[in-house]
């Protein structure tokens, strides 16, 4: 069994004169949560289209969970699912009710979807949750839309922009639940908010005018940035009155301080805390 979930090899995409994809490689780890990144039109869709078996590649092959499909049409692979970036559930429908509807659309046997909803409810952060999905937040709704994608235990999960039309506490839980699938399924989204990439995936991939530029585990690939001239030390100081002292020590090196002072966190963990009254 090869070690990865989805390969491609020179894809070529041409839709009349224009060229979606341009001879694209790309390799994602079984295992992986990988960020597929890259601006408005670089071929992100068309790239995950090709892997859905929605669409057909002019050239190349990829190969999906074993399986290659490239410029014939090949029916749908196995093991992958797929959620949209709206997901499209029933409003009148609540939690349980789409799980169980998604078992049923996906094959997966009734006994065996609902012995699979409540561990996923709970993953989801829904199982306290009543009520139709109607009344559900976008957050919330996302997050069902996961639940519903990994009913039948998929080996590979595909989410086009998950979290793009969050709100900062919706993206934080989708975030975590993404997180949490780390090393259980493979997960390939696509993205344009590298912070949220940089933050779960293990595995990035920036693709370009259709072409791959950078690929690998996260860290490799922010090794590939020039170096700033810059160092970062955080201390803890026995005291404040000892930093005058810090301060007159690195001058005294020759260092020309860009930034110093307490460690505070980040906006959207100050923006978490806030609205979530301290109890995130
Ligand atoms: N059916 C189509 N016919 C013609 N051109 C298309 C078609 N689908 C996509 N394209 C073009 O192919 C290029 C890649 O589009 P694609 O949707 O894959 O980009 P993307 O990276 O997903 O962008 P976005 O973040 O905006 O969704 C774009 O220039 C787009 O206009």
């Amino acid at each position: 069994m090869s070690d990865l979930a989805l390969s491609a090899t020179g894809l070529t995409k041409r839709y009349g004169e224009h060229t979606a994809l341009d001879g694209l490689n790309m390799s994602v780890p079984r295992g992986a949560i990988y960020g597929f990144i890259g601006s408005n039109g670089a071929g992100k869709t068309t790239t995950l289209r090709i892997a859905l078996s929605l669409a057909a590649a002019t050239s190349g092959t990829i190969t999906v969970l074993g399986i290659e499909r490239g410029t014939l049409p090949a029916p749908a692979v196995r093991g992958v699912s797929y959620l949209p970036d709206v997901p499209g559930l029933y409003p009148w429908l609540t939690a349980p009710e789409a799980l169980r509807l998604a078992g049923a659309v996906s094959g997966t046997p009734r006994d065996v979807t609902d012995a699979r909803i409540p561990a996923l409810l709970s993953t989801a952060g829904l199982a306290r949750v009543r009520g139709r999905i109607g009344g559900f937040s976008r957050g919330m709704t996302q997050r069902l839309g996961i639940a519903t994608a990994l009913i039948s235990a998929p080996e590979l999960l595909i989410l086009d922009e998950p979290t793009s039309a969050l709100d900062p506490l919706g993206r934080a839980d989708v975030l975590a639940l993404l997180a949490s699938l780390r090393g259980k399924t493979t997960v390939l989204f696509s993205s344009h908010l590298l912070a949220d990439v940089e933050r779960v995936c293990t595995h990035v991939g920036m693709i370009h005018n259709g072409a791959m530029i950078a690929e690998g585990p996260i860290a490799d690939v922010l090794a590939r940035g020039s170096a700033t001239g810059e160092y970062e030390v955080r201390l803890r100081l026995p005291g404040p009155e000892s930093e005058g002292a810090i301060r007159d020590a690195l001058a005294d090196q020759g260092a020309d301080i860009v930034s110093a002072g307490a460690v505070g966190a980040s906006l959207q963990d100050v923006y978490v805390e806030l609205t979530r009254g301290g109890a995130a």
